[in-house]
């Protein structure tokens, strides 16, 4: 069957994504044709209503995913510890979303021999300082590519403003952004407790202060920028884990439904 091209959307390294209306796909694809990676998923016709034009969750579709929601969490009031990462592991259970945490994929770039950026890695995470966003979006965006879903969940990202522009701009936009609102005591506390045993070189007192003010000075401005968009939900998340689900839950549910 002739396929008809009705949007492509320029990725990062040279990659693009086209919707043909005929065959209700999705295809990346080199910009400049030569053959390289060539990812397809049919999209459910159901979900793909409308082929007018670039409906946000066609953008959505750009790494080869069908049509679903996209969340990003970004952190709360001083951030780290606020337990993002053990609320996705519950969200993944339910919901069946990639969970992609920029904090992991970072760490795990900075273990892999002969990586270009580890140690600039390794120096900003002790610094509790943000990681120049060409590496983290690139990182994200190979774990999206290789990752075959409809749903993904960012978590820890993205960190400051220009960060999401770029992000939004040349990969995807967010569904919904997970806002868990946490005072400093209690994610200090949290994160002393994990820093007994997790073995990360940033979860120390020094460093964690670092990290809190970083979250202040360049990670709130990203909630605030979401909330103009009306795309945030806030979460308070002193209680218990399961507690802390709880509200969680109901917001996925809603935000799914509309999709
Ligand atoms: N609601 C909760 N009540 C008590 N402890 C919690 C709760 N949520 C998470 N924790 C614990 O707090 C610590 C931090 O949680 P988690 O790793 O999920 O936070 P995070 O926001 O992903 O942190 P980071 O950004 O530093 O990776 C963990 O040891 C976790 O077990
Ligand atoms: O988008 C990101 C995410 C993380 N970093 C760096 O990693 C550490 C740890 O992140 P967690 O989300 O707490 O696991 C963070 O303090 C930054 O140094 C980043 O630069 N950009």
């Amino acid at each position: 069957m002739q396929r008809t091209v009705t949007d492509s959307f320029k990725l990062f390294q040279g990659l693009k994504v086209s919707f043909h209306r005929s065959t209700r796909a999705f295809s990346v694809s080199p910009i400049n044709n030569h053959e390289v990676k060539v990812k397809r998923q049919k999209v459910k016709p159901s979900q793909a209503q409308n082929t007018k034009g670039p409906h946000p969750l066609a953008i959505l579709a750009v790494l080869s995913v069908g049509v679903s929601a996209y969340v990003t969490l970004v952190k709360s009031r001083g951030g780290p510890g606020s337990g993002k990462g053990t609320q996705c592991a519950k969200i993944v259970q339910d919901f069946g979303f990639i969970h992609l945490s920029a904090g992991d994929l970072l760490r795990k770039e900075q273990e892999r021999p002969n990586s270009p950026d580890g140690e600039l890695i390794t120096k900003y995470i002790k610094e509790g300082k943000i990681v120049p966003m060409e590496i983290t979006i690139g990182l994200l965006e190979k774990a999206m590519i290789e990752n075959d879903s409809n749903r993904f969940l960012i978590d820890g990202f993205p960190r400051q403003l220009d960060q999401a522009h770029a992000f939004e701009k040349e990969v995807v936009e967010a569904t919904c952004i997970l806002f868990f609102d946490c005072p400093e005591e209690v994610m200090l506390k949290r994160l002393l407790k994990r820093g007994e045993t997790s073995g990360r070189s940033d979860d120390n007192r020094e460093t964690i202060k670092k990290r809190f003010k970083t979250f202040i000075e360049s990670s709130y401005p990203v909630v605030e920028y979401y909330r103009t968009l009306g795309k945030v939900h806030t979460i308070p998340c002193t209680e218990g884990v399961d507690e802390v689900y709880a509200k969680v839950k109901p917001i996925l549910n809603e935000v799914l439904k509309q999709k």
